[in-house]
């Protein structure tokens, strides 16, 4: 596991311990970057920004595509890279994150290469007019800070668009998860990408890599995906000099399942949305709401579908499990356990490890800190509802508006409860079917701004008018 600042990898750091979340044994190290790194890949993104600027759209568009095949062309090291970080299960690697990092630099090169300018023609009174039109310039240095669930996915989707836009980035990944930053900064390098374009150092966040990021002078944005609480505190950093900062924050998704929905369908999608990556995913399902008429039948099939999962994956750390597991302990102590509710035992290398078994719940009031707080893990409560109105409410109710899910077969319905949610993504019979050139991001606790196609192109760029008399 190395850095790569300003063209050149490096090791230099204090090494931290890297643990196998499946059978919990320290497996390698990676080194902890120290401040003057930090300086020094600043230093380098600023430096190669002229030089950068002077790509064309076209030339870098071409060079997006380069790394794109270049990911292509290691793509079982980097499923391996991932599934080794995060305990993931090597069928979810290879046919979600890796092929979407994949996507994410291909549709942010076409969306550059077909992107145009706008320009107006303006009256003036002496008849002659004037052209306004708008230039967009890249925001700067990028410090692009990324969580340990989708790794690759969601370093490259913040990588693919501020590079298409002629910034230049420092990348920090989770300190839990390293392994594909470090295959992706070799794919640069193969791709001739310019020394200090794309820099890459690792460390944890307080007091590290990632804080001193935040707080430095010579970063002009910061892209982040993690919690809401770190969210804040990266917030009050950009703050001191007015950085602009993009946050993908945590989420408590509401599903609503209504009784005139495919009942089956609903079962099957909820135990995607809520099991997926064990629960791991910012759009996962924590809490459904069921018309009262269906809930016992929903609850039976979602409990009994919950437990024949198999093949699933770990938390991705101790800590991690130990968080999820104190919630199903208050679970357990204030409500009803449908399925799951303890750590699988399997009387094998993996009882070393961060498992916990999908589990369903039911029973508890609202304001439970299981309803309402964001758990991450594989862990769904239940609830009935009996009116619409009702049932909006519910979801709408908390601090986060991350994602949402509705099943129902009243497509009037469909349309009328969806955009009712206060969430930045409602997916209606279905769960995670992503357009990448659609609006992603929250509202209230969940983000600020918005990610994909334009909204990321938009977010990099700082547009400017210039006006020309005739
Ligand atoms: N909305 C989304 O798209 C989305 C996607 C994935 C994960 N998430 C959220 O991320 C969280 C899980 O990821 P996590 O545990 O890695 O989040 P986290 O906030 O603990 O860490 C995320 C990243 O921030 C760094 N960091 C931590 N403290 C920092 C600080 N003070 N200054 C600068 N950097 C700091 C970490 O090293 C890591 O690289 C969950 O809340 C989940 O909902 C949201
Ligand atoms: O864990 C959170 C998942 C985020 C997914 C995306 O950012 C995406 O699908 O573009």
């Amino acid at each position: 596991m190395r850095h790569y600042v300003g063209g050149e990898f490096d090791a230099s750091g204090v090494p931290f311990p890297l643990v196998d979340p499946a059978r919990g044994t320290v497996v390698g190290e990676a080194p902890a970057a120290p401040r003057e790194l930090v300086d020094r890949a600043v230093g380098a993104a600023r430096e190669a920004l002229g030089p950068w600027a002077s790509w064309s759209p076209a030339e870098r568009s071409r060079l997006l595509h380069r790394i794109a095949d270049g990911i292509e062309g290691r793509f079982e090291e980097f499923v391996t890279a991932e599934c080794a970080d995060t305990g993931k299960p090597r069928e979810l690697a290879s046919t979600v994150d890796i092929p979407r990092a994949i996507a994410n630099f291909r549709s942010y090169a076409d969306l550059l290469a077909g992107r145009g300018e706008r320009s107006w023609h303006t009256t003036t009174p002496d008849g002659r007019g004037a052209l306004n039109y708008t230039v967009h310039k890249p925001l700067g240095v990028v410090a692009v800070i990324s969580p340990w669930n989708l790794p690759l996915l969601l370093l490259t989707w913040k990588v693919a668009p501020a590079l298409a836009t002629g910034n230049t980035v420092i990348a920090k990944p989770s300190e839990l998860t390293p392994g594909t930053a470090c295959l992706l900064a070799e794919v640069m390098a193969d791709a001739d990408v310019p020394a200090g374009v794309f820099n890459l150092v690792h460390g944890g966040g307080a007091d590290g890599a990632g804080q001193w990021l935040t707080e430095h002078p010579g970063v002009d944005a910061i892209a982040f995906t993690g919690e809401s609480r770190t969210g804040g505190t990266i917030m009050r950093a950009a703050a001191a000099r007015l950085a602009p900062v993009s946050f993908e924050l945590g989420g408590k998704n509401a599903g609503l399942v209504f009784a005139d929905a495919d009942l089956d369908q609903a079962v099957a999608g909820t135990l995607r949305s809520s099991f997926t990556h064990s629960g791991q995913v910012c759009l996962c399902t924590e809490r459904v709401y069921v018309e009262r008429p269906v809930f016992d039948a929903f609850a039976e099939a979602l409990a009994a579908g919950a437990r024949a999962l198999s093949g699933y994956g770990p938390m991705v750390s101790a800590a991690h499990r130990d968080k999820v597991v104190s919630y199903l302990d208050k679970a357990a102590a204030d409500g009803d356990v449908l399925a799951g509710g303890g750590t699988p035992r399997f009387s094998d290398e993996r009882d070393g490890g961060f498992w916990v078994e999908p589990t369903v719940l039911a029973g508890l009031p609202e304001d439970h800190p299981v309803v309402r707080e964001e758990i991450f893990g594989p862990v769904v409560h239940l609830a009935p509802f009996d009116t619409e109105v009702e049932a909006v409410s519910l979801a709408n109710t908390g601090p986060y508006g991350l994602a949402a899910t509705v099943w129902t077969g009243d497509v009037s319905r469909a349309h009328r409860v969806a955009p009712a949610l206060d969430v930045g993504i409602a997916w209606v019979n279905t769960w995670n079917l992503r357009d990448l050139r659609t609006p992603f991001g929250g509202v209230k606790a969940s983000g600020i701004g918005r990610e994909g196609g334009d909204h990321s192109l938009d977010f990099f760029s700082e547009p400017m008018n210039v006006c020309v008399k005739l």
